[in-house]
């Protein structure tokens, strides 16, 4: 089914200052795909996911989700397939409580109250933050902010899940709950993030950005034990795959 691959083609983005983040970057990535996007601060990642779901439409080249491609048309239609996580939890939440946030979306497709209910709870359950359900976002710390912005975009029950740093902020257990949680969502996951050792448990494939050009796209495992080209990308190997015995779960066996 072609619905739900994600296309980009030649796509470029140059901000009004004249920062250049994005420089013709192609890649296409099939259904059921779990793709990170790694590389350095400034790299361009975050400028290149805000293209996916249409907070930035291209300028140059082109974006497709499955038959359509990106523009201010289609935008409300591919925003039902592709849910985003955005890199800071604040964009995402605004209003008096956790439930209403969560209940946001299903709400805006017109669902009758009974299923926006269940959605919500299950969204809440699956982020383990059902427990917050009545308190007001701004109140909450880093992670249970991210938790709940990740529930608000489970509950759209979306296609495609793209993610910016979703790790950050979050306790190891945290972390280890938020991993899991990905590992059973079966659709397409397409993930930017520092945390390359979450990578290695998540994504069999990784496009490496380096100064808004893509230096690498290929098995996550090749691109990790390829130190040259970890340099050049100014990365470093995975604590798991540096021998770490408390990383690779050595000492607790
Ligand atoms: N709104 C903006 N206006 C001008 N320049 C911007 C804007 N947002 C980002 N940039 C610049 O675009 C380039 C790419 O930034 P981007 O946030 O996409 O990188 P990133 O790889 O996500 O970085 P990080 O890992 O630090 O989050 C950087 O040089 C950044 O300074």
């Amino acid at each position: 089914m072609s619905h739900h691959i994600v296309e980009v083609t030649d796509l470029t983005h140059t901000y009004p200052d004249g920062t250049m983040a994005v420089r013709g970057i192609s890649f296409r990535i099939h259904h059921g795909e779990s793709v990170a996007v790694v590389g350095a601060n400034g790299a361009g990642k975050s400028t290149l996911l805000l293209h996916l779901n249409g907070y930035l439409t291209p300028q140059h080249g082109s974006v497709r989700i499955g038959d359509f491609p990106l523009t201010k048309a289609t935008v409300q239609d591919i925003r039902k397939t592709v849910g985003m996580i955005f890199q800071d939890p604040d964009d995402q939440l605004f209003m008096p409580t956790v439930y209403d946030d969560v209940a946001f979306g299903p709400l805006n497709l017109g669902l009758p109250p009974e299923e926006v209910e269940i959605r919500v709870q299950d969204a809440l359950v699956r982020t383990a933050v059902a427990h917050l359900r009545e308190r007001p976002p701004y109140k909450l710390s880093g992670g249970e902010k991210r938790a709940v912005a990740i529930a608000t975009v489970l509950a759209m029950t979306p296609d495609i899940l793209v993610m910016d740093e979703p790790s950050s902020n979050l306790d190891p257990r945290a972390r280890r709950t938020l991993i899991e949680l990905l590992a059973g969502f079966h659709h397409t996951k397409i993930i930017a993030t520092h945390d390359l050792d979450m990578v290695l448990d998540l994504c069999e494939r990784t496009i490496v950005i380096h100064e808004g050009t893509i230096m690498a796209d290929g098995p996550t495992l090749d691109i990790f034990n390829d130190m040259e080209l970890l340099a050049r990308s100014h990365l470093e190997k995975p604590f798991r795959l540096q021998g770490c015995p408390i990383c690779s779960g050595e000492l607790s066996r």
